[in-house]
């Protein structure tokens, strides 16, 4: 094989270095996760520690892209269905986003308070666990999370890009996104699987059928809804419907929040060594675990 030149070489090690401070100006780490600085900040995850949770807390779990948004309106919209007020988040609704002040206010807002979260498992505040707050963990198949990923950083004018397609996909597989690595998020879940207070649901039942799925997660956390009011949420929560309102519900920032909602989109990016390269990240991480099984990889995944 022929020998790069030093003008190559110093090239490309230019283009690598670049990258990195490329990088550095998007994420920075705390306890060995990388987290975006335009949204996190260190003060605001030593505030989370002194977190108390309540017993009746909805926590809303899912790594980036796999559908927060999505489970958010779902339970405002069942806690409006209960109860006569209209549910507004009083805050920035990711739990360790903002400013570390807000611990304290939401120590004023009344139950059911609904906590998104993309914290890894063991990052969560204790007193979730101790106070024994209901979780619900939402998963989607790893190379579609990659995908929607990869078009917020690169279809939003205002949020930074990390390159090219390709680039992106790498630092995903390394684990150098916000929130950190999507397999080490879904190893330290899976550890979790039949934890009585947790649901696990799938993005992709979800979209197959969204009535089954709000009514399981909507029982789960002891709400009972009546057929027509299951539907009802249904018909509110629909892709399309929420794309439709989405500049009135989240600004400019909308139309590319609520972008595909497809399953399989990913077949548009991955080139086939990308996509072999994800199957064997996936089977040496979760194939033939309890999540490796649920998430029907085989099924959502291959060409
Ligand atoms: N109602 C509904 N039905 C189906 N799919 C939906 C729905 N709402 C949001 N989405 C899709 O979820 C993706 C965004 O995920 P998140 O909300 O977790 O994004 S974020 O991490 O909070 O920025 C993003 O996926 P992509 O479209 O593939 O990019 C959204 O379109």
């Amino acid at each position: 094989m022929a020998q790069k030149s030093k003008v190559i070489e110093y090239i490309d090690e230019a283009l690598e270095k670049s990258k990195e401070t490329a990088l550095s100006r998007l994420l920075f780490s705390y306890e060995g996760i990388t987290y975006p600085i335009t949204i996190c900040t260190t003060e605001t995850f030593q505030a989370l520690d002194h977190f108390e949770a309540r017993r009746e807390d909805i926590v809303l779990a899912s790594y980036p892209k796999c559908g927060s948004n999505w489970l958010l309106q779902i339970f405002s919209e069942i806690i409006c269905t209960i109860s006569p007020q209209k549910y507004e988040h009083p805050e920035f609704p990711v739990l360790e986003c903002g400013d570390p002040e807000k611990y304290q206010r939401m120590k004023q807002f009344p139950s059911p308070r609904i906590l998104a979260t993309h914290l890894h498992y063991d990052k969560l505040p204790k007193s979730i666990f101790t106070n024994k707050a209901k979780i619900l963990v939402m998963f989607r198949n790893p190379k579609d999370t990659a995908t929607s990923f990869f078009h917020f950083h690169n279809d939003v004018p205002d949020i930074p890009s990390f390159g090219s397609w390709d680039d992106f996909f790498s630092y995903f597989m390394k684990g150098q996104v916000s929130w950190g690595s999507y397999f080490d998020y879904a190893i330290n879940w899976n550890k979790h699987l039949d934890d009585k207070n947790i649901l696990f649901i799938l993005y992709e039942d979800l979209r197959e059928n969204l009535a089954a799925g709000v009514k399981q997660m909507a029982e789960f956390f002891g709400f009972s809804l009546t057929g027509e009011q299951i539907q009802a949420i249904s018909d509110r929560t629909t892709f399309q419907a929420m794309r439709a309102k989405s500049q009135e519900t989240h600004g400019p920032i909308g139309p590319f929040l609520f972008r595909k909602g497809e399953v399989g989109d990913w077949k548009n990016l991955f080139s086939e060594t990308q996509s072999q390269e994800m199957d064997e990240k996936f089977n040496e991480c979760l194939a033939g675990t309890p999540l490796g099984v649920k998430l029907k990889y085989d099924i959502h995944c291959k060409a």
